[in-house]
């Protein structure tokens, strides 16, 4: 029998791929088929493209009053509170990850869908004092146009909201492609839209692999914006493809994040929290605390408690109510963090704890890794260099302020880091000299949407979220008009000369 599947959407039209081509989901806990979704290409990419600049260029969503388009998005995070079950079963069943968590990634993308609802409202430009009382000067927001939208696998739905809620704020229009491991709520999404009614063409699906179908989206003179989220190696090919047509980038890339611990922290909260920081979703988060950077006086005890904890991690799937964290994303992700542990003991780093895959029946099938420590490295080691995406920690320590600091700034990235110490000062101090996009103090990994995210150094280019991730997809524009217009002088008419 052959198989088919429409999931491309496509001027608000579901199609299957050109080609005919389909993929097969496989849920990472236990392999079990999740979905069916369309294999586009770049042709398939190629009519979304064309989809997006003719409803940018009709006007049919630039057009709708701000607030208007603002309202729109209040109720698609309305709509996604209905439907949040849904939502999170296709996440889980995709990722792999709790039911619990997906559902909180669900209430955070309606949360991203009002934040931007309503600041699409207050976007009212601005009036510029010319200094000539004869000219009214403005500088008045417009949308970039047709933006593609690129997303990673394991915040799948969340990410492309960061991407899309801004993006449909300013009017813009957009073709989005998602991973092509993790489709599903993309797909989801987009019936949503439908559903409320948003004018055909505005919003676009590509379901494919990124070689084919993303890179049209870098690459194509009709794409006036590229938002992209993934890894590092990625990011520089888009950059540098998007080059040939300047067009505007966004990128959201990976971390090697400190977690720096001094000696007067509250232990029981920064252990509990530098096992949250390096292993929720098992350590596949860009601003996992991948790298903990303790204290020398502390760092044997520390180091302890958290290996004593990270054993006591419970694995299991989605919907395994005992469980504490999920499988990583693909067998072949699961060789890459081994490999990259591997590398990391034969360099000289020690094996606290994991290392390997669990073993038991119940893992079968599915694609875990046992939570990771390592000790005795050295700046410069390439587990303390490389990003793992996996549930993987390393152990440097420091004795003073000014070491903690360059050993937390020694990275080319710069997403996240977090400081913990009950010296109010010296947090403050450490916070403003740490080269990352978001410090936290005493706490590790919240997020909010009117707070701006994104990375310095090789973590990316630009923001989302908050009032600059708005801007991102938004030309300011200077209007000036002199209401009294004076010959300048400036050239003589030589014909009057005789
Ligand atoms: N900074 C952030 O906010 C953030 C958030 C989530 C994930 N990440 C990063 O994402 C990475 C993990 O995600 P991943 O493995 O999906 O990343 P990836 O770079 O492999 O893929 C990301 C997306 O790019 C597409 N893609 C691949 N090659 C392409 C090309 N040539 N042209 C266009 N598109 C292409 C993929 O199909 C996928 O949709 C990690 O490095 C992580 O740190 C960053
Ligand atoms: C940005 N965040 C934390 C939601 C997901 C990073 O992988």
């Amino acid at each position: 029998m052959t198989e088919t599947a429409s999931t491309l959407f496509i001027n608000g039209a579901w199609e299957p791929a050109a080609s005919g081509a389909v993929r097969h989901i496989r849920n990472p806990a236990d392999g079990e088929l999740a979905a069916t979704v369309s294999e586009a290409g770049r042709e398939d990419a190629g009519r979304a493209i064309a989809a997006a600049r003719a409803a940018f260029d009709s006007g049919t969503w630039s057009s709708v009053p701000a607030p208007e388009r603002g309202t729109f998005l209040l109720k698609v995070a309305a709509e996604l509170r209905e439907r949040r079950e849904k939502f999170a079963r296709a996440e889980s069943l995709d990722t792999g990850k709790r039911m619990v968590e997906s559902r909180i990634d669900m209430d955070d993308v309606a949360a991203c869908f009002d934040y931007f609802g309503r600041l699409a409202g207050q976007q009212s430009g601005r009036v510029v004092d010319a200094g000539d009382p004869a000219v009214v000067s403005k500088i008045v927001y417009e949308p970039v146009g047709v933006c593609g939208l690129i997303t990673p696998w394991n915040y799948p739905l969340l990410q492309a909201a960061w991407k899309i809620a801004p993006a449909l704020a300013a009017g813009c229009t957009f073709v989005l492609k998602p991973s092509e491991l993790t489709p599903s709520t993309a797909i989801l999404a987009m019936q949503l839209l439908q559903d409320l009614g948003l004018p055909a063409g505005v919003a676009n699906l590509v379901t494919g692999p990124g070689a084919e179908a993303g890179a049209p989206l870098s690459e194509h003179p009709a794409v006036d914006l590229v938002s992209f989220t993934g890894g590092l190696e990625t990011g520089k090919r888009i950059a540098a493809a998007a080059a040939g047509t300047v067009k505007k980038v966004a990128l959201e890339l990976g971390g090697k994040n400190p977690n720096v611990v001094f000696a007067d922290a509250d232990f029981d909260a920064a252990v509990d929290n530098a096992l949250n920081g390096a292993f929720v979703h098992s350590g596949q988060v860009c601003s996992a605390g991948a790298r903990l950077v303790v204290e020398e006086s502390i760092a044997e005890r520390f180091v302890d408690e958290l290996v004593r904890r990270a054993q006591d991690i419970r694995l299991g799937g989605p919907f395994d109510d005992d469980a504490e964290t999920g499988p990583l994303i693909s067998a072949a992700h699961r060789d890459k963090v081994h490999a990259y542990v591997q590398r990391g003991i034969q360099e000289g780093a020690r094996l606290r704890t994991g290392g390997a895959a669990p073993s038991g029946e119940k893992y079968d099938g599915g694609f875990y890794y046992q939570p990771t420590i390592l000790d005795h490295v050295q700046r410069g080691m390439s587990v303390v260099v490389d990003e793992a995406f996996g549930p993987v920690v390393t152990v440097e320590t420091f004795t003073t302020e000014d070491e903690a600091v360059a050993t937390a700034n020694d990275t080319v990235y710069g997403l996240a880091g977090a400081v913990w110490t009950q010296d109010a000062g010296k947090a403050q101090r450490v916070a403003g000299r740490l080269r990352h996009g978001t410090i936290w103090i005493n706490d590790y990994h919240p997020y909010l949407p009117q707070a701006e995210w994104g990375g310095f150094g090789q973590s990316g280019v630009g923001r989302e979220l908050g009032t600059t991730g708005l801007a991102e997809y938004q030309e300011a524009k200077h209007i000036y008009q002199n209401t009294s217009p004076q010959v300048t002088g400036w050239f003589a008419d030589h014909s009057k000369e005789n």
